[in-house]
């Protein structure tokens, strides 16, 4: 299982020499190369790039590039030790310096070209050639690939600079966003929710990018300042980077007929993308048609069990467009989210992300997303009537397969062995009704009271008397249910697991970039412990500064309570 946290067996790679011999480049092997690309990977300008799976390009390495954090659980998982992430050559290389890669590791990297579609809708006015063909990793440039502990990675530079795919910007992402995404990563993982992983994050003592952001106090909807930030990089790995909007890409050539070679360079990545996500689970010796009926029901099952997830702890993607859905299943780019604290359905922290992707409406967006990746796949099967049928099927199947996934994640949530709907349809009005926390509260709740007054803690609004009554009559009928013969030891142990003590609260993430942008990583590592076990009780201090309400300054915060695209 790609995603399962297990210790490595093998004794730790202590050094760069050592981490280098797993380099196993498969994909650049394997996969069609950009036939206009040089080889040298020195293509740093926005172009089209018509066919080919991938465009070899370098990083533009950090000036004076300084170690902020590194993930020990992911080093761990890798059987990297922790001093590894302070080696010279390894902290040249993932702060973009691939010349201090040596063989068989290599000095040039990759970056992928990806389609864009919102909400089902296919879009290339995104690409500045308004042909699609300059749309793809724009910052992220892949570095690494190898087998580590069986497992095969790809590791990949955030922030790395301009590829083909750049669009005229910089390349860069700026330290505020890459501690977020960097602990945001490290979070969803320390969840049990899949998702790409943190490896390193560096940060450039002497290089600045400019973006807009808030002044401080700002109440603004929309940044109102220029800010200087320090250009940071942060690793991500995964199985693969491959997302519905790169099968698309291929897809969309292959029907126009963009090139003699579309049709086979689609099937040769969605063959990939078996080979990278699905292998365990997909039989090799099936006929391709009979994998891609597989494959579809493999992606829906994930699909639906991620969306179920973040709903459970409360988070939201905040642009859940099919290049921001990863086709392996898990949650990939960490920039315009945010985790729910005062409940509310519609909650979407980002400026420019509608109410079409907020928060109880990502089943939908997944299903549009999933839509396309149906779409993309299915010129394969042309030639496969029985396969088609089963693949339409499960296609048509995925509202209700994602309904069963929430309903199994609303019981768990309420310690119930079963979903029950008038009941849930109640909790949902009182917990509006009172402004709940959302973790706040399921957390409280978790602790099987039978007095309102028990989960006041966790709201937002002072209640009335009715209301409360309301609460009480609830509470019982609740209670009743989730009895378990009395054993509510055992339901409470439950309830924990499915429902954490700590989460995200932007308010309580700010101070730690700003810290970091003075060069203090203090915040970031504490952090990094506090949600590194977000199920787990922890000590009273920890408890009074992270288990609390939102202070009422940061509602309608810029840069708090809802920011522009952060990049
Ligand atoms: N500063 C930048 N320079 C070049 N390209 C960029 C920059 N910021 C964003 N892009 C590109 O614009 C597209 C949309 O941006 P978005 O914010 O979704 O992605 P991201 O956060 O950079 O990427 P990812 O989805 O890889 O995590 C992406 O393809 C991204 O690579
Ligand atoms: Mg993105």
């Amino acid at each position: 299982m790609p995603y399962s946290s297990k210790p490595s067996a093998e004794p730790g790679i202590t050094t760069f020499d050592a981490f280098v011999q797993r380099a196993d480049y498969s994909l650049m092997d394997t996969l069609n190369a950009d036939p206009d690309a040089t080889s040298d990977g020195n293509d740093h300008r926005a172009r089209q790039v018509f066919s080919g799976h991938f465009v070899p390009v370098t990083p533009t390495p950090l000036p004076d590039p300084e170690y902020v954090t590194h993930s020990s659980a992911l080093f761990k998982e890798l059987g990297l030790s922790d001093e590894l992430a302070l080696d010279e050559q390894f902290r040249r290389v993932f702060s973009g310096d691939l010349a201090a890669a040596q063989e068989p590791m290599r000095q040039v990297g990759w970056a992928t070209g990806y389609a864009l579609s919102i909400y089902g809708t296919e879009y290339t006015q995104q690409c500045p050639f308004g042909t699609g063909n300059g749309y793809g990793d724009g910052r992220a440039i892949s570095v690494f690939e190898g087998v580590i502990d069986g497992q095969r990675w790809e590791m990949q530079l955030k922030g790395g600079g301009r590829t083909p795919y750049c669009r005229g910007g910089d390349g860069r992402a700026v330290l505020r966003s890459s501690v977020r995404e960097f602990l945001a990563q490290d979070y969803m993982h320390a969840l049990g929710v899949p998702t790409s992983r943190s490896l390193t994050l560096y940060v450039s003592k002497s290089e600045t990018v400019t973006r807009p952001w808030y002044s401080q106090n700002s109440h603004y909807t929309d940044p109102d300042i220029m800010v200087d930030n320090p250009a940071a990089i942060t690793t991500r790995v995964a199985p693969s980077f491959l997302r519905v909007g790169q099968l698309e890409l291929f897809a969309r050539r292959a029907r126009s007929h963009a090139h003699t070679t579309a049709l086979e360079e689609l099937r040769m990545i969605v063959s990939h993308l078996i080979e990278r996500e699905y292998k365990s689970d997909i039989h090799q010796n099936l006929a391709f048609a009979d994998q891609l009926v597989e494959l579809a029901g493999l992606f829906r099952q994930r699909l639906t069990a991620l969306v179920a997830n973040w709903l459970r702890v409360g988070y939201c993607q905040g642009n859940f467009n099919s290049d921001n859905c990863a086709a392996g299943g898990f949650t990939l780019d960490y920039g315009p989210f945010g985790f729910c604290e005062v409940f509310d359905p519609e909650f979407q922290p980002w400026t420019g992300g509608g109410q079409h992707f907020s928060f109880f409406n990502q089943p939908n967006a997944a299903e549009a997303n999933y839509h396309m990746f149906w779409k993309a796949v299915r010129p394969l099967l042309a030639d496969h009537a029985e396969a088609l049928e089963q693949f339409d099927k499960i296609r048509s199947g995925f509202a209700e397969a994602m309904q069963q996934q929430l309903e199994q994640m609303w019981a768990a949530k309420l310690g119930l062995t079963e979903f029950q709907p008038t009941l849930f349809k109640q909790l949902m009005q009182l917990m509006s009704d009172s402004a709940v926390d959302y973790t706040l509260f399921f957390r409280e709740l978790s602790h099987i009271p039978d007095a309102v007054s028990a989960l006041k803690k966790s709201f937002y609004v002072k209640t009335s008397p009715q209301l409360d009554e309301q609460w009480q009559s609830w509470l019982k009928s609740w209670r009743d249910l989730a009895a378990n013969g009395g054993d509510w030891a055992e339901v409470s142990a439950k309830m924990k697991q499915a429902n954490p003590k700590y989460t995200w609260r932007e308010w309580l993430i700010v101070p730690a970039y700003q810290q970091a942008m003075q060069g203090d990583y203090t915040l970031v590592k504490e952090l990094q412990a506090v949600l590194g076990h977000p199920y787990d009780e922890q000590a009273q201090a920890v408890e009074d500064k992270y288990y609390r309400l939102r202070p009422s300054a940061f509602f309608n915060a810029g840069g708090v309570s809802h920011y522009s695209c952060s990049s």
